[in-house]
């Protein structure tokens, strides 16, 4: 029995991931949690003759509470998405208020939950989570992830759509390391499985095309959708994706990798092995989990990487240092 919470289940995400989670078997219990509208979803899908169980709950009456009760993974897509001209960054004002009071819920209700973090930006906002969770006293960094899996679903797909082989797209795994946005993306094509072709992985032009492809994927989707919002169907796949992984894992499944954005200060998981191999102090970085049934079992290297890969790897820091330490302060001092 896995019961699975997805907060802000109303949505352009929490829908279709909602959806996504009620047709797979292994998930048997599901609860939505939304501002608007979530018992009406949570009807609506339990009609689908698969196993899980459908709750749906709103604020009034303990509505989070109640949702979160007996949680085992709690997946979070709720908070305001892009319009065209706004970076995730603008979206914190509003989301970390959002994710702050959620995360709160959590670690008062279900303090050892798996917490799935999608509300942008993800790098300011899965350091709020572990900030609450510190404040809690329930903090354990083997439980709380960033949401990174659309940028290696997209890495897949725009390699195999530059190599004109579109039936690659679900075999090929592409690493994508550092944080989600912008040029925190770092994707490593040099590491691909099944190996990209040398005339790809050489050629300096299509290379840098791609890489800015994934790391401004996110874009393509918010001017497409012309300000009706971002990245929602790929993004409830990609979630989707991510939490059977984690649910295979719970259940004791081995050898299960997901890549994800993790805080690094857990020596005993490896942390401390990308801090060495990045040559810094980063407190959070997205890379590739092993996953076992009490969370992050180990963070795996990163392992070697190209000159214009590591070429990339600066920038992406310093980003990443300020995004971190703008979600750490928001909590910092804070009363909760
Ligand atoms: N990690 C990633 O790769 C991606 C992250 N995102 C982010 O996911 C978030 C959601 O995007 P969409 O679903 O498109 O937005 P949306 O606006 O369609 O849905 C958000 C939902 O959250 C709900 N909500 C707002 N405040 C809430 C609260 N306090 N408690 C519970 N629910 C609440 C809203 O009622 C709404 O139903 C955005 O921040 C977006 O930037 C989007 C795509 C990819
Ligand atoms: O771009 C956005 O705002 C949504 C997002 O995170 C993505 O699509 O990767």
């Amino acid at each position: 029995m896995v019961k699975v919470v997805v907060l802000g289940a109303a949505g352009g995400i929490g829908q279709p991931l909602s959806l996504l989670l009620k047709t797979n078997p292994v998930v048997t219990g599901l609860s939505l949690y939304d501002i608007v509208n979530a018992p009406g979803v949570a009807v609506d899908l339990s009609h689908i003759n698969t196993p899980a169980k459908v709750e749906g709950f709103l604020p009034p009456n303990e509505g989070l509470k109640q949702a979160l009760t007996g949680a085992e993974i709690v997946v979070i897509p709720a908070g305001v998405p892009r319009k065209p001209g706004m970076t995730r960054d603008d979206l914190f004002k509003i989301n970390a208020g959002i994710v702050r009071d959620l995360a709160t819920g959590i670690a008062t209700t279900a303090p050892k939950a798996f917490v799935l973090v999608i509300s942008n930006p993800v790098n300011s906002t899965v350091p709020i989570v572990v900030e609450v969770f510190k404040k809690h006293g329930v903090f354990d960094p083997k439980r709380i992830f960033g949401v990174t899996t659309l940028d290696v679903v997209r890495a897949s797909t725009f390699a195999a759509e530059a190599l004109q082989e579109p039936s690659l797209a679900s075999k090929l795994v592409v690493p994508v390391i550092g944080g989600h946005s912008g040029v925190t993306i770092l994707p490593i094509f040099s590491q691909a499985q099944p190996p990209l072709p040398a005339s790809f992985l050489e050629n300096k032009e299509t290379l840098e095309a791609i890489t800015h492809r994934v790391r401004y994927g996110g874009d393509e989707v918010v001017k497409a959708k012309d300000g009706a919002g971002s990245a929602t169907l790929s993004m409830a796949y990609a979630g989707a994706t991510f939490v059977e992984k984690v649910v295979r894992a719970v259940s004791g499944e081995k050898n299960i990798v997901a890549p994800t954005f993790v805080y690094l200060e857990s020596d005993a998981a490896g942390g401390a092995v990308i801090k060495q191999e990045l040559g810094t102090d980063v407190p959070y970085f997205s890379v590739n989990v092993e996953l076992g049934p009490s969370g992050v079992e180990k963070i795996l290297p990163i392992g070697k990487v190209t000159a214009y890969e590591k070429s990339l790897f600066a920038g992406a820091l310093s980003e990443l240092e300020t995004n971190i330490k703008t979600g750490v302060s928001f909590i910092d001092g804070a009363k909760l």
